[in-house]
């Protein structure tokens, strides 16, 4: 409809083809325009029996063609959607959080072009309340994230050591570390630690502690916040998503709730 705000997704994965269907079966106040992937063949199929289909672009289009920006792809090519978006003053709203964390100089860049970065909860929770207690006083931020072994593999840091989850009988601590150096050792797994780190303390000071436990079936992430006002511990067990074990299913509806937040006349939640 006239005036409703645009939309372009880069990725068509697990989270960017769900998201996509269901902008397209229709939301209030929301128009999907424009999408890329890399396999094109792929995508016109992902995009067959839609209403309205998108056009098919290039990464570094997809800023000319919509207001908003959703970036559903994998951290390695972040620049390539991130960059146009905020140089265009668009609304970005990122997925792949930790590819934020080593280039914060887009905030700045953002501030100069009028853009918005709008970090959602993704496959997290209570993000609203650790904004509200980092308002104060916090004295520490820890997660603590349990994946399937199958969920954890390739990770850098676990190639660049040898380690083999292979064999993994017991749950086993991969990594202790500050969010920071867990968003670069683990790119495809840890958004929600750095999405933790930018609403709370900061990646220095937020501690994070990643198991692979092969006795959970389920991507489960505990927050500890113990500030002035309150004491938080909070814990989210997401269900896999068939098209990407590593990505809950929850991440594209949390990203959903956050486009809906961006035009709704009634919003919940700080
Ligand atoms: N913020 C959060 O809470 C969460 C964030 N994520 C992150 O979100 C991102 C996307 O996750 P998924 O959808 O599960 O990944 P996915 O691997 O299922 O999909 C990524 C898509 O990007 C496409 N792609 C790759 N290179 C491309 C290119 N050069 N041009 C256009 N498209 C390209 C691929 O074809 C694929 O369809 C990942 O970085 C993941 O780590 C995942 C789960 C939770
Ligand atoms: O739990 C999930 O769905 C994904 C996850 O850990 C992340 O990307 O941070």
């Amino acid at each position: 409809m006239a005036g409703d705000r645009t939309v372009a997704i880069g990725g068509l994965g697990a989270i960017g083809a769900h998201l996509a269907r269901v902008l397209d079966a229709g939301v209030e106040g929301l128009r999907l325009v424009a999408v890329s992937a890399r396999d094109q063949e792929k995508a016109r199929r992902s995009l067959v029996g839609f209403r309205a289909p998108p056009r098919l672009v290039a990464l570094p289009e997809l800023a000319e063609a919509a207001e908003i920006v959703v970036e559903a792809a994998p951290a390695a090519v972040f620049e390539q959607i991130a960059e146009p978006a905020i140089a265009r003053g668009r609304i970005f709203v990122p997925s792949s959080v930790g590819a934020l964390l080593p280039r914060m100089h887009l905030v700045a860049r953002a501030r100069e072009t009028g853009a918005r970065i709008i970090v959602p909860t993704g496959a997290l929770l209570g993000l609203d309340a650790v904004r509200a207690a980092a308002e104060g006083t916090v004295a520490s931020v820890t997660i603590e994230t349990r994946k399937p072994p199958r969920g954890l593999e390739g990770a850098p840091y676990l190639v660049e050591r040898g380690v083999d989850l292979g064999g993994i009988a017991a749950p086993t601590v991969v990594f202790r570390g500050n969010a920071f150096d867990a968003a670069r050792g683990f790119p495809a797994n840890v958004n929600v630690a750095a999405a933790l780190a930018l609403a709370g303390i900061g990646p220095e000071r937020t501690m994070v502690e990643i198991w692979a436990d092969p006795t959970v079936t389920r991507n489960t992430h505990t927050i500890r916040v113990e500030a002035e006002a309150a004491r938080l511990t909070m814990t989210i067990e997401n269900v896999p998503s068939e098209e990407n074990p590593r990505t809950g299913k929850i991440t594209p509806l949390s990203i959903l709730a956050c486009l809906r937040g961006l035009t709704s006349t009634l919003k919940v939640g700080s």
